[in-house]
């Protein structure tokens, strides 16, 4: 009987690309709500969220980094370009949360995969992401990303340019997109967001989160 049941908390995988896979719906109400709290206490430090700088302008978005710290000249495990403190641990529900998710998108286990880091962003109506390429990671593991609040358009592109061919997708909260494989460097970036769509109860009035996993391949 177990496999008649349909999966009524979300639709279906939707291939996106060869190794690029989005899970519409993939987290329940309650789970956003938490994950959305979650978000709040670590941007409370011990490292604030803060907007990095990439070649002299800052970031749109506020971000805060668990595990290790992000700058645009790589990975290190104290912030030092913003108060120079150590950022938090990976928490262990995070690491199954995000194997969950590859699991998901691949229709089968992912016992190797074990994200040492999580890049969460908060985007305001005007934040913006412009497509790059997640490449600073020395492990080709799969990127995980999960969407709370306001629905973006995410452009999920090619792995040679920043133009076409790509695709705009409407990342919605409670969304799950991995990309591995053949689209683990794919370009990708967020367009815009659009304000007003965050749907009530999933703990977040105005504006968008996004959570990334990631394994950075890096020791200890
Ligand atoms: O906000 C998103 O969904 C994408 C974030 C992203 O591309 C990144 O953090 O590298
Ligand atoms: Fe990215």
């Amino acid at each position: 009987m177990a496999d008649e049941i349909p999966d009524l908390l979300g639709a279906s995988p939707v291939p996106v690309a060869d190794g690029a896979t989005w899970l519409p719906g993939w987290l329940a109400p309650a789970q956003q709500r938490w994950l959305a709290d979650q978000f709040r206490a670590w941007a409370a430090g011990p490292v604030p969220a803060s907007s990095p700088l990439i070649h002299g302008n800052r970031m749109s978005t506020r971000m805060v980094c668990l595990g290790w710290h992000w700058t645009a000249t790589g990975y290190r495990r104290e912030a030092s370009d913003v108060n120079g403190q150590r950022v938090l641990a990976v928490p262990e529900w995070a690491q199954r949360l995000g194997r969950a998710a590859v699991a998901a998108a691949r229709g089968a286990p992912a016992p190797d995969y074990q994200p040492d880091v999580i890049l969460a962003n908060y985007y305001s109506a005007e934040a913006r992401m412009g497509m790059h390429q997640d490449k600073d990671e020395q492990a080709d593991a799969p990127v995980v990303s999960l969407s709370i609040g306001d629905t973006c358009t995410f452009r999920f592109g090619n792995t040679r340019t920043r133009a076409r061919p790509y695709a705009d997708i409407p990342l919605a909260s409670g969304d799950a997109f991995v990309f591995e494989g053949p689209a683990r460097l794919a370009y990708h970036g967020v367009t815009r967001i659009h304000p007003g769509t965050a749907p009530p109860g999933c703990g977040l009035d105005s504006g968008r989160i996004s959570m990334t996993f990631r394994m950075t391949g890096l020791p200890g």
